[in-house]
């Protein structure tokens, strides 16, 4: 391969100085699972309750990003990806300008997860499992892409006709079938505590 034509510049302000100004450290929270599992609803929860509690958050989701940065990619294994590996990258820069970042994506392949978490690097990635069964997100089912799947119009719906691999070994695993929407938000609040991202007293 040939030596790249790019030098990489290292900014005179460093990634701990930018997060040393706010009250909370930099994180990425992975939240990962089936349409319809739970993952934009407690996104949107737990950036609530975080800008509540006046941390610094941005939340990046499957669909919004999916009608921009993303536009050109599809559903595919590799398209999949290649949305991931993107997004990670986006992380990156996100958790080095010192922020909270939430996503919402499907990312049903573990090893485009785990590129991720060596992206962001600095044990900055806490990946979140949001698990139900099929049956409940399909009974949810809140944009009816399960039915249009069932009906044969939509191929490649993940946990119908495309593979879901659950993470290995995630920071936590929220059941959204078994525990209410505040339930859920607040294991989230005490998984950044105890990693330390929060002060102890906001959980
Ligand atoms: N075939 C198929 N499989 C899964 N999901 C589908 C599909 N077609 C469209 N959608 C809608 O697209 C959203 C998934 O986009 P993501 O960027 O999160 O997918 S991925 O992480 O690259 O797998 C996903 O968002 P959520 O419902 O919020 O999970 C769906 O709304
Ligand atoms: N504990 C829970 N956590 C998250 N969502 C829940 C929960 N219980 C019920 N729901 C409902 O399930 C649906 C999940 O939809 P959504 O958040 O769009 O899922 P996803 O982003 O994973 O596709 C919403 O209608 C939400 O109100």
């Amino acid at each position: 391969m040939s030596q790249s034509p790019f030098t990489w510049h290292e900014p005179r302000i460093s990634a701990q100085e930018r997060a040393a100004i706010k009250g909370h450290a930099p994180a990425v929270v992975w939240l990962t699972g089936l349409s319809g599992s739970g993952k934009s609803t407690l996104a949107n929860a737990l950036e609530h309750a975080l800008h509540e509690r006046r941390c610094h958050t941005f939340l990046l989701d499957g669909d919004n990003i999916r009608h921009g940065l993303n536009r050109d990619l599809d559903l595919s294994p590799a398209g999949r990806a290649e949305n991931i590996r993107r997004i990670g990258e986006v992380c990156r820069l996100f958790a080095d300008a010192g922020l909270i970042v939430i996503t919402a994506f499907v990312s049903p392949y573990r090893a485009d997860r785990d590129r991720v978490r060596e992206t962001v690097g600095g044990g900055r990635f806490l990946e979140v499992h949001v698990r139900a069964p099929l049956e409940t997100c399909e009974q949810r089912d809140p944009k009816g892409l399960y039915a249009r799947a069932r009906g044969g119009e939509i191929a490649g719906m993940t946990g119908v006709d495309a593979p879901y691999e659950p993470p290995a070994a995630p920071e936590l695993v929220i059941d959204t079938a078994s525990r209410d929407i505040p339930g859920c938000t607040g294991a989230l609040l005490e998984a950044l505590a105890e990693h330390g991202t929060l002060p102890a007293r906001d959980a």
